[in-house]
């Protein structure tokens, strides 16, 4: 088989990419938690950081530690060992008083909303202020605020049980915000929620944090939340940090077979039914080359009018998945090109129209 790699940019790069412009904003260093009782660590020395304005990402499998994980940041679970430094505050050295006063600045949304069902939206949204001794004509105007922003205003005196998810999803989201927070928790917020209204959601979420400048966490399972929303992620894989990056990055170019499997299980694919006509060397004259061209946001672009020029004749496109994530084309190309065509020269004439290039074979019968 002829193969040619492109060199690998990401080799040189930093192993966690910042926010344009961020300064760190959220700190784990070194965090384990062993939940009583357990043979195994929960997580196993996790060290992340989070620069202030982003949308960072937690993906992984049921059981990873995901929600562990963000359920440390504020310390609804207190870690068995390291230690979660927020704006240069380290949380576990809070007192009890301390935390709750803090955590007033730490908004957290949750898969189930967790709503009070005896109150109206107003009413819910109203109750940490409420607790936290605001006076009355500033709790009506923050709610009045909130409720505008996550457009609920002619849904203010419903009662939970008459909201659809994503509305409830909203009152949770306008909760989370009432003491102005400047990071935001978000734990599987839309796993409850079908595609179209998590789209919403997302969009709201966006939003906020453009507007706001709100620091978003959010842990998921959901491949297209991190794809439409973070700006970095990591990957969780029994308790321990495998793989993270910007989202382009990982996602073009996973570097661990677990997150090829969450972000995108497809990627590697050759089609079954080209697989047994695929040889290493030429068959006969219409065995046709077939080459991989791989777009993962370096600055190649899938340009299908330069490549034909470049290999001109018969060209066929065999699979095609190529997304624009963060701006940057993400994906890959599986072509056959013209039979009269050497899998040296395809190298040759291709090597600058994909970020990576492989000539895998050559195709022969149909
Ligand atoms: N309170 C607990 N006591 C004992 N073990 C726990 C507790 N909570 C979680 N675990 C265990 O810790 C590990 C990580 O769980 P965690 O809930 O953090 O994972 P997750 O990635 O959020 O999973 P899911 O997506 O299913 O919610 C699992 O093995 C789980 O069984």
């Amino acid at each position: 088989m002829v193969s040619l790699i492109v060199p690998d940019a990401r080799a040189a790069a930093p192993a966690v990419a910042t926010h344009a412009g961020g300064k760190t904003h959220v700190t784990i260093d070194a965090l384990s938690k062993r939940y009583s009782g357990q043979q195994v660590d929960a997580l196993h020395n996790v060290s992340l950081t989070i620069q202030h304005g982003e949308i960072f990402g937690i993906i992984g499998r049921s059981g990873a530690g995901k929600s562990t994980l963000i359920r440390c940041l504020n310390r609804l679970e207190d870690p068995s060992a390291g230690r979660v430094v927020i704006d240069g505050i380290d949380i576990s050295a809070l007192s009890a008083r301390q935390l709750v006063a803090w955590r007033r600045r730490t908004g957290m949304i949750f898969q189930h909303f967790n709503l009070l069902s005896a109150k109206t939206v107003r009413q819910n949204i109203e109750l940490p202020l409420k607790v936290a001794g605001v006076p009355a004509a500033a709790r009506a105007r923050k709610v009045d605020e909130l409720l505008a922003l996550v457009g609920l205003e002619a849904r203010q005196h419903a009662w939970p049980a008459q909201l659809s998810g994503g509305q409830k999803q909203r009152v949770g989201i306008a909760r989370a915000l009432v003491h102005d927070p400047e990071l935001l928790l978000c734990d599987e917020a839309t796993s409850a929620l079908d595609p179209e209204t998590t789209r919403a959601i997302l969009a709201l979420l966006k939003k906020i944090n453009q507007q706001r400048h709100i620091t978003i966490v959010l842990i998921t399972h959901e491949m297209d939340v991190v794809h439409d929303l973070c700006h970095t992620v990591a990957v969780i894989d029994q308790g321990n940090i495998i793989e993270r990056g910007p989202v382009w990055q990982v996602y073009s170019d996973p570097r661990e077979e677990t997150t090829r499997q969450l972000l995108n299980p497809d990627f590697q694919s050759v089609p079954e039914q080209i697989v047994p006509r695929l040889s290493a060397q030429r068959q006969n004259s219409y065995s046709r080359p077939l080459v991989r061209l791989r777009y993962n946001g370096q600055g190649a672009h899938p340009d299908l009018g330069v490549l034909g020029a470049q290999a001109p004749g018969e060209i066929t496109v065999l699979y095609s998945a190529i997304e624009w994530v963060q701006n940057k084309p993400i994906g890959q190309l599986l072509l056959l090109l013209d039979a009269k065509h050497e899998a040296q020269f395809a190298e040759r004439q291709l090597a600058n129209f994909a970020d990576r290039l492989e000539v895998l074979g050559y195709v022969t019968g149909s």
